[in-house]
């Protein structure tokens, strides 16, 4: 039997400190692909199912973003969220970071279509992304918010990644990067509005360990996804039904597979 967790309202700060600790403890950038991806380890299989199975996450965070405004009835709370769908939709002619996405995408030989197609997505990917779209869609805003700030921690890894990439990869340049270096300078002032948010508003004990349950459902989602693509594409390579097979999409002669 499960006791009721004993809760206490703590201090703004004290909350923060425990949501900060959330990430110390569980945030993907201690996933061991992403130790591979970064440290050069990666085969270009690896890395090409890696760029596809994450388009699927950006594909949906736009959508995401637009069902959590579709549920709130304060103007301002809704002009404080709309650039995150700018950010990743851009406009027509320029696009946004999912057009930057797909720029990584053709540097390391995928067809862009094939990737925008989700076409080969693990399952458990999809999963994954599609039970973060659904908790922004139902659960209380508090909530939605709280499980946005996995961002507090992307600026880490995707400085981390900026550098491995270049550093390790023959196919990395300012374009194939070009996504990360934006949300160095997107992502900091969506987190600040959402840690504000969180914070003003977990206003009692019940709500604070809703708020952190939320965070950690979302490294949850995070971290799956990771564990997912390791198996089918690392240890032990068992890419399970409708996984990519390696060949689909490319725009180039595949590399060798190791004997
Ligand atoms: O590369 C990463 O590790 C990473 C992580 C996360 C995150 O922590 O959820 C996001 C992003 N990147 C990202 O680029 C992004 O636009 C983004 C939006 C969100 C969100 O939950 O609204 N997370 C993330």
């Amino acid at each position: 039997m499960t006791l009721p967790k004993k809760t206490q309202l703590v201090s703004r700060a004290d909350f923060e400190a425990r949501l900060r600790r959330i990430g110390d403890e569980r945030y993907h950038d201690k996933h061991p692909f992403h130790r591979l991806l970064h440290g050069g380890g990666c085969t270009a299989k690896q890395v090409r199912a890696w760029v596809i199975n994450r388009y699927y996450y950006q594909s949906r965070i736009p959508m995401k973003d637009a069902a959590f405004m579709s549920r709130c009835e304060d103007p301002d709370l809704r002009r404080a969220w709309r650039s995150r769908i700018e950010d990743h939709d851009g406009g027509p002619d320029e696009g946004g970071g999912l057009r930057r996405w797909l720029q990584l995408a053709r540097a390391v030989g995928l067809d862009a279509d094939y990737v925008a197609s989700c076409e080969g997505v693990l399952p458990a990917t999809r999963f994954a992304v599609d039970a973060y779209v659904r908790f922004v869609r139902d659960m209380p805003l508090l909530d939605a918010v709280a499980a946005s700030l996995t961002e507090l921690f992307a600026p880490k890894i995707h400085a981390e990644r900026i550098a491995g990439l270049l550093a390790h990869y023959d196919f990395a340049d300012e374009s194939s990067v070009a996504y990360f270096r934006h949300r160095l300078d997107e992502a900091p002032k969506d987190v600040a509005f959402g840690l504000n948010y969180v914070l003003d508003h977990a206003d009692t004990a019940e709500k604070q360990l809703a708020a952190a349950a939320a965070l950690e459902f979302k490294t949850d989602v995070l971290w799956s996804q990771l564990d997912a693509l390791h198996s089918a594409y690392v240890e032990p390579g068992r890419i399970p039904p409708g996984g990519w097979n390696g060949r689909s999409g490319l725009t180039v002669v595949p590399e060798r597979e190791p004997a």
